[in-house]
């Protein structure tokens, strides 16, 4: 197990890089703890297999350090790492039996054959494989060969980070959440460090201790999964976490709140106007906003279902903003007024919160938490 720390990182694929479009990924510096479940969460494009890549050392960056434990690692090839990684299509040898596959990465190692046994015994246990490890893998469905690929990440005992890359992408959606929760028992129980990289947002809030959010070759935001949600660092993270996402108002500032259509909106973060430059908005996810008559005049233009919530489409002036009830909570047909819950209504300057700082809650994964 080690602690990782991607330092001053930098990565571009063009020989010349010159636009900030020409960086896969800008700039990073991230710690990862020792022992710690981390999920990579982004969309698409973002730098995820990048990043990966530059950890497991199939690709040097082009600027920074990677260190395992102070060590500098940043030109050992990938066989020096000891890194267990986890694809989306399970890596199994069809012709052996489950036990054999779990076994492989052991005696590939010349482990002793008494280790071996003991390891494959423990770990068919752990994944519920014990009944069948004389079984040929070809035979297993998919969630059970992708088990066989968990199985022979954890076996090895001197791994530095087991790394899993969309590893739940061809298995059935109604085994997915047993496969998730699996992997966080496991995590658990082995406490090694892992990183889960995924696009999906319930995936990484399932799995992660503490989740980095990347956007376009960036680290925007590291936090706990309620960090996220509930103090998002930048609109970015707002947006992409949760169902629906943050509101997003531009707004301007007045006696240092934030005011929307002529209205003075209080917020979590005040600041002088002279203070702040660049484009101002206000973020305020749907769950924090309420209907209330003493609240700010809204219309009222869609009403959802969402399962046991309603979202309720309102204008405030012109601007679009979501409003999530409880499926039983009544909804004002005429003259509808919202409360925007303070401690949980920001502002932001070009997108990230003001006051947090653009550093704030990156850097060190473990301590994502600020405001
Ligand atoms: N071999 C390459 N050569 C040139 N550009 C690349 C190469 N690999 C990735 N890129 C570019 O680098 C950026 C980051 O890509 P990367 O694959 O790391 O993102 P990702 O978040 O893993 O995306 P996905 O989820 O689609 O795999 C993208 O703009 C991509 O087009």
């Amino acid at each position: 197990m080690a602690k990782i720390t991607l330092s001053d990182l930098r990565h571009s694929y063009a020989a010349r890089p010159i636009r900030d479009d020409d960086w896969a990924l800008k700039h990073l510096d991230v710690e990862w703890r020792d022992g710690g479940a981390y999920a990579l969460l982004g969309p698409s494009g973002c730098g995820k297999t990048t990043l990966l890549n530059i950890i497991s050392g199939l690709l040097r960056p082009s600027h920074g350090r990677v260190l395992f434990d102070d060590r500098d690692v940043t030109d050992l090839p990938p066989d020096q790492r000891h890194i267990a990684q986890v694809f989306q299509f399970p890596v199994i040898y069809d012709t052996m039996t489950v036990g054999q596959n779990l076994a492989f990465p052991l005696r590939n190692r010349g482990v002793d054959e008494a280790t071996v046994k003991a390891r494959v015994a423990e770990i068919g246990e752990m994944l519920e494989l014990s009944g069948m490890l004389d079984k040929r893998a070809k035979n297993l469905t998919a969630d059970g060969k992708q088990k066989i690929s968990l199985g022979r990440g954890l076996v090895r005992e001197d791994v530095n980070v087991i790394m899993f890359d969309e590893p739940l992408t061809v298995i059935d959606p109604h085994l997915k959440w047993q496969l998730r929760s699996k992997l966080k028992e496991l995590h658990q129980r082995v406490r090694r460090t892992m990183i889960y990289v995924t696009h999906d947002q319930t995936e990484a809030l399932t799995f992660a201790d503490q989740v980095v959010v990347m956007n376009m070759g960036e680290v925007v935001q590291i936090g706990t999964p309620v960090d996220l949600f509930e103090r998002p660092q930048h609109t970015f993270v707002g947006h992409f976490i949760g169902s629906p996402g943050m509101n997003v108002v531009p707004c301007g500032i007045a006696g240092g709140q934030a005011t929307v259509a002529g209205h003075t909106i209080p917020v979590a973060n005040p600041v002088a106007a002279g203070d702040v430059r660049g484009r101002i908005e206000m973020g305020v996810r749907p769950e924090f906003i309420a209907f209330d008559p003493g609240g700010l005049p809204v219309d009222i233009v869609k009403v959802s279902d969402a399962g046991r919530f309603r979202i309720v489409d309102t204008r405030l002036g012109d601007h679009s903003v979501k409003v999530l009830v409880d499926e039983g909570t009544e909804i004002p047909a005429d003259g509808a007024r919202i409360v925007l819950r303070t401690d949980n209504t920001r502002l932001y300057a070009d997108g990230w919160m003001i006051g947090a700082g653009r550093d704030a809650g990156r850097g060190d994964a473990g301590q994502g938490d600020v405001a």
